[in-house]
């Protein structure tokens, strides 16, 4: 299934709109149910409009009633593994579970087999709301 996932991030990777930085990313969710949900990253003239393919490959699974992840994956092309900012992690953490698996990969093939809670520790969660 990582690879299904990871191949389902590189194809939403083609669709990246990314005339300001020419990066192009592609990201994967797949739901308890064996769905996948995908991603890329958006850019706006306006930069700080931007967003990254993690977070639209998230928004797309809530929106479609999926607000629980078992897995992700995220491809751009990068030296190593690619490494997700800090929103992004900060958003995995809201729908995925501590050891939810996450496959940070690149175009040579290079894939770094991860967790949300080693990508973010001590995010802010519901729990910490009072
Ligand atoms: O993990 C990442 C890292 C960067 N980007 C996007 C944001 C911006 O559009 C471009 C350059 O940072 O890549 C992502 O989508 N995901
Ligand atoms: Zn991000």
């Amino acid at each position: 299934m990582s690879q299904a996932l990871i191949t389902a991030a590189q194809t939403a990777r083609q669709h990246a709109y990314a005339p300001y930085s020419h990066f192009a990313v592609g990201a994967a969710v797949l739901s308890a149910d064996g769905r996948i949900f995908t991603g890329c990253n958006i850019e706006n003239a306006s930069y700080g409009l931007s967003m990254c393919a993690e977070r639209n490959a998230v928004f797309a699974a809530v929106a479609a009633g999926v607000t629980s992840l078992a897995a992700v994956a995220v491809i751009g092309d990068t030296a190593k593994a690619i490494s997700p900012c800090g929103a992004c992690r900060q958003v995995l953490s809201e729908f995925c579970a501590a050891d939810t698996p996450v496959y940070l990969t690149n175009l040579h093939g290079d894939t770094v087999q991860t967790t949300v809670g080693a990508l973010l520790p001590g995010a802010f969660l519901k729990g910490d709301l009072s």
